[in-house]
């Protein structure tokens, strides 16, 4: 099933993205011809989610093949727009995973390659979140759900991950409401994931982060399911800020906690979540938002864009693949064994 409604368009020789720093009062569409404004647009969150980042880092390649087909520039494309944001793996491996494929192409085929390939990925992404989302029906219980950042289309170009399993479960019945946290500083929650849910005709109830732990302990919710950025080898899994909190508190509340994400979330270089980069932004984004300031100039910041959730609080880490519960590691060995990088299925 294509996305509920478009968000990045491959339009050679340019990427087209929905602006979602402008979302959701704004629907604004950035071209995208240069690697330049790639990166802008990936460090400010104008385009983000750890699988649609992938086809981003792949749509880094392309761009770049049509400046530059030889192998120097586009393996230099490659690895200059995996670092644009280090914790979410798709990145780095959507991008090396195309320049991989087009380097065996003759250099005057490398751009259509590379477009070609951004195409069968977005595919190959929308298809992984259905089956993600019919997996995630087969563990998810009855009763509402809380989810946190967003998971949705705007974060993969399908139907989401979490949130597709969100709206496969208000589909078939199994669900009233979805409670979002706001997911300060950036508020992908209040301001993408609540767009979404009314979209789709989907009750949303929006609470402060702060609320989150009373809500879990308040018998409201059946479960939590957020996505990844990043799946060490032993299940340990890095998220947005905020994860491993959900976590704490939905485990003293008896609530399950899921994980849904595609395979190429788990990355075989991590074994544990130790070795996961975390992403530190700056302190404007905590001291204020959208050209307001609350805190007084000059105060400083701890800013991480993500945790770590250790595997001991995560109930299955759901996939299309299927669902892995502890212990962890043999199972996403297996799925990582069978499956090219950079791709989930
Ligand atoms: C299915 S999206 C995965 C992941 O990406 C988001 O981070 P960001 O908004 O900074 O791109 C968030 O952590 C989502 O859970």
């Amino acid at each position: 099933m294509a996305a509920p409604f478009p968000v990045i368009a491959l339009e050679r020789p340019a990427l087209r993205v929905l602006d979602q720093s402008r979302l959701p009062h704004e629907e604004h569409w950035l071209t995208i011809g240069d690697l330049e404004t790639l990166e802008e647009a990936i460090r400010s969150l104008r385009v983000r989610g750890a699988p649609l980042l992938g086809l981003c880092g792949a749509a880094g390649v392309a761009i770049a093949a049509e400046r530059d087909p030889g192998e120097a520039a586009i393996r230099e494309a490659a690895a200059r727009i995996g670092r644009v944001r280090p914790t979410a793996v798709e990145l780095a491996t959507g991008a090396a995973c195309c320049a991989a494929a087009v380097l065996g192409q003759a250099a005057e085929e490398r751009a259509a390659a590379a477009w070609a390939f951004c195409a069968a990925y977005l595919a190959r992404r929308q298809a992984e979140d259905e089956a993600i989302a019919r997996n995630g029906l087969t563990v998810l219980p009855p009763g509402d759900v809380l989810t946190h950042c967003n998971t949705g289309t705007l974060a993969t170009g399908g139907i989401g991950t979490a949130l597709g399993v969100v709206r496969a479960a208000f589909a078939a019945g199994r669900l009233a409401r979805c409670y979002v946290t706001e997911t300060r500083p950036l508020l992908q929650g209040a301001r993408l994931t609540t767009w979404e849910l009314v979209k789709s005709g989907i009750p949303a109830v929006l609470l402060p982060d702060t609320a989150a732990a009373a809500l879990a302990a308040s018998g409201r919710v059946s479960a939590v399911v957020t996505g990844a950025d990043r799946i060490a080898l032993n299940g340990d899994t890095a998220n947005k800020v905020g994860t491993l909190g959900l976590a704490l508190a939905a485990a003293h509340a008896g609530v399950p906690f899921f994980i849904a994400a595609p395979v190429s979330t788990i990355d075989p270089g991590c074994a544990d979540g130790s070795a996961i980069p975390i992403e530190f932004r700056s302190a404007e984004e905590v001291g204020g938002f959208g050209g307001q300031r609350w805190s007084p100039d000059g105060v400083d910041a701890w800013n991480p864009a993500f945790d770590v959730t250790p595997a001991s609080l995560i109930a299955a880490i759901i996939t299309e693949r299927g669902v892995v519960r502890p212990p962890y590691g043999p199972g996403l060995q297996a799925l990582v064994a069978h499956t090219p990088a950079g791709f989930g299925t």
